[in-house]
């Protein structure tokens, strides 16, 4: 029997993007000519050196950042359309959640804000909460929870209105190595259940190659794609990956592409 073709549903696209912050002698070239797509179920991970333009790009498919030049779109809107439309959440390093609400309130802030009726708002809650197995903390305050456990609740509150695409800027990067498997681990089930479009920053070779379906290894300023890495791992990904001959070769090609991207200076 023939393998059913899978269509790629272009999810976002950047089309000679570039974004230069300020003017004359003070002006930064934080984008160049950026080209990408984004399908709709990919992992996407963007790495590169400090400064090369990773979580600018990502700042400006969330309409935080106005390009100067080249196009932008996003599920086929403008950023500041898609912004609107709640079309993404968006997960920052820090988990940024206020201190005096309980992680269920902090998780039902942007629903308040958005006009969910209470019910709504309340089954939002319970469902995210256990997507990432917080089920018995949100009476909790953010100060009784782990980093880890923070850095999930985060998340639940970026997946509350149920957005196709999910932005992470450094989500785990402030977390020990251990933790940070872990919700490696449970990020990609969670992908894995709920078919979402992933963008991912992150500076940890490891982190990209298994978590991602494709790696964007960035150069530095002015920030511009130098490779895009397909990754051949499946999509079942248990943590032991990681000693495969497979695992090892896409991690050096993404090693020897941050070295290449560097001599262009
Ligand atoms: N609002 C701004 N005004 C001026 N320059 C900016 C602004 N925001 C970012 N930059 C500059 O643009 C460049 C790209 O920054 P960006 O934060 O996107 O890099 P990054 O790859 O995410 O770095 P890191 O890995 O350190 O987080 C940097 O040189 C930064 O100093």
């Amino acid at each position: 029997m023939e393998e059913a073709t899978v269509v790629p549903q272009p999810v976002i696209k950047a089309q000679d993007l570039n974004l230069v912050f300020g003017s004359g002698d003070n002006a930064v070239h934080a984008l160049k000519n950026v080209n990408l797509t984004i399908n709709k179920g990919d992992f996407v991970s963007f790495i590169g050196p400090s400064g090369c333009g990773k979580t600018t790009f990502l700042r400006c498919i969330a309409a935080l950042e106005q390009p100067t030049g080249g196009t932008l779109s996003v599920n086929g809107m403008t950023p500041d359309e898609a912004r609107q439309a709640r079309a993404y959440g968006y997960v920052f390093q820090h988990a940024g959640l206020y201190p005096w609400r309980t992680i269920a309130k902090n998780i039902k802030l942007p629903l308040e804000i958005m006009g969910y009726d209470k019910a709504e708002q309340e089954r939002r809650v319970a469902e995210v909460l256990k997507l990432v197995e917080l089920e018995q903390f949100g009476q909790k305050f953010p100060w009784q929870l782990s980093g880890g456990m923070q850095q999930r609740a985060s998340i639940a509150r970026a997946l509350a209105f149920d957005a196709d695409i999910l932005l992470m800027d450094e989500p785990f990067g402030a977390l020990d190595e251990i933790v940070r498997d872990h919700l490696n681990e449970q990020l990609l089930q969670l992908w894995a259940r709920t078919d979402k479009t992933i963008g991912f920053v992150t500076h940890s070779i490891p982190e990209a190659v298994y978590l991602s379906t494709k790696i964007v290894v960035m150069s530095p300023r002015p920030g511009r794609i130098h490779e895009i890495i397909d990754s051949p791992l499946p999509k079942e990904r248990p943590l032991d990956i990681r000693d495969s001959a497979e695992f090892i070769e896409i991690a050096h090609r993404v090693r020897e592409g941050l070295r290449a991207g560097h001599a262009h200076d």
